[in-house]
């Protein structure tokens, strides 16, 4: 096994007791130090039967499991915890113990003291946007959904595995929520640089976390193992076709964030400032609105000529609101965030909500175009699309994003 594998998953069966045929067979895997593998298929196809045993919740029966260049059933429950976190959609948190006491499980079973494990909880709820002092003598049942997932997911952080396997961790938030989730999650895991497993019934999901993918037939049979770009453009059959549905170029908008795209300028106003001096700006340059940002600049109403009326003493209500996006948030939860305005823009903040900039339907459609045009100089003969050793290049996706992932990897068994 070479350094750079993290997880080897070495012609691995599973047959539950009673059953006439293997829930998972023969399937074997290399996975990659700090990327994130997903693992998507049909209901009962053995996703989760084959991540579980990963951690030995479940006892393969037969093949090899290595971690970090040991074999799984040789390491004892501890060294198992130590190494590997898990995340769970149901986020089993134990519900009479609270917010610090839940985090600090694993550190505690390690033997930490009571300074390390309090330190470590506070910069773990920090890292999540869950402040200390607030949350972290909450019982599970005293916080939203999204709240317990952050305090599954920074759980399963707790002793710093290098391994995460995560079980439709964000599938049962709304899907605002779990936009954020995912990218909170993508976020953390750019500096965090985890190996981690990752198991989702939905696609969009898939090309969103992770660096490749797995799909996975009967029995957990791989389909197709590549990056999110090459399952797109070059399905390996019809089945992994049919898998991934129409609209394959559209969903790249999953593929592509918001900060690799050019943001606009929007005309700014102060909701203090009166309804003549916004009037006087739409005028002045030809925006069709303008849009109000609190003290902070924060950002709070796209405001047209319409919604303006010159009796009143300030912007304070007025307009229609402006929805916004993380720079990181993909193209796709761009859109969304135009579509929820009907203002055909999304307002790009900071971390503390503060305005950067915009993304107009304009640049988003000027986006499509580029990924349609690569997709068909991709199609095109060699002569017109210099080729890879192993396949044709995915000119326009840009490298850096992910560090993990590159357009030579394909491992189709
Ligand atoms: N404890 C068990 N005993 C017997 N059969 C089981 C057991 N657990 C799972 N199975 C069977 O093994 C197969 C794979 O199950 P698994 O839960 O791994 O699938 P999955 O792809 O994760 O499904 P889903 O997406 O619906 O969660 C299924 O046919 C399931 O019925």
């Amino acid at each position: 096994m070479t350094a750079d594998v993290m997880i080897d998953l070495q012609q691995v069966s599973k047959l539950y007791r009673g059953q006439k045929t293997p829930a998972v067979e023969d399937v074997s895997m290399t996975i990659r130090r700090g990327e994130i593998v997903v693992l998507v298929g049909p209901s009962g196809c053995g996703k989760t039967t084959t991540m579980k045993m990963i951690n030995r919740l479940i006892e393969p029966t037969s093949g090899r499991i290595m971690v970090d260049g040991s074999d799984v059933t040789s390491l004892n429950p501890t060294e198992l915890r130590r190494r590997i976190g898990y995340v769970i959609q149901q986020v089993g948190l134990f519900p009479h113990m609270n917010v610090a006491t839940n985090v600090g499980l694993v550190p505690k079973m390690l033997g930490w003291d009571r300074k390390r494990i309090d330190a470590r909880v506070d910069e773990l709820l920090h890292l999540v946007g869950l402040e200390p002092g607030q949350y972290r003598h909450r019982l599970p049942r005293q916080l939203s959904g999204g709240q317990q997932q952050r305090v599954g997911v920074v759980r399963a952080l707790a002793a710093d595995p290098p391994v995460m396997l995560m079980d439709e961790p964000f599938g049962a938030t709304d899907p605002l929520t779990r936009d954020r989730l995912q990218n909170e999650f993508l976020r953390l895991q750019e500096k965090l640089q985890k190996t981690i497993v990752f198991v989702t019934h939905d696609f969009d999901e898939a090309i969103k976390m992770g660096s490749r993918i797995a799909v996975l037939g009967d029995r957990s049979s791989i389909r197709q193992f590549d990056t999110p770009e090459r399952l797109l453009s070059n399905p390996a059959d019809k089945t992994v076709a049919q898998f991934i549905g129409a609209g394959a170029s559209l969903k790249q908008l999953n593929l592509r964030r918001v900060d690799e795209v050019d943001w606009d300028e929007a005309e700014l106003v102060r909701l203090d400032d009166s309804p003549t001096s916004a009037l006087r700006r739409l005028d002045e340059t030809g925006e069709w609105a303008v849009l109000s940002v609190d003290s902070e600049r924060r950002p709070v109403h796209w405001i047209t000529a319409r919604d303006l009326d010159p009796h009143q003493d300030n912007l304070h209500g007025i307009g229609g609101p402006a929805t916004v996006v993380e720079p990181r948030a993909t193209l796709h939860d761009a859109l969304d965030a135009m579509l929820r305005s009907s203002s055909g823009a999304a307002v790009v903040i900071d971390d503390a909500g503060r305005y950067r900039g915009t993304v107009t339907i304009d640049r988003l459609m000027r986006a499509i175009g580029e990924m349609r045009e690569t997709e068909r100089r991709r199609d095109r003969p060699v002569a017109e699309a210099p080729e890879t050793a192993d396949g044709p290049k995915v000119a326009a996706m840009p490298a850096q994003r992910r560090g993990a992932r590159s357009t030579a990897d394909r491992e189709t068994p």
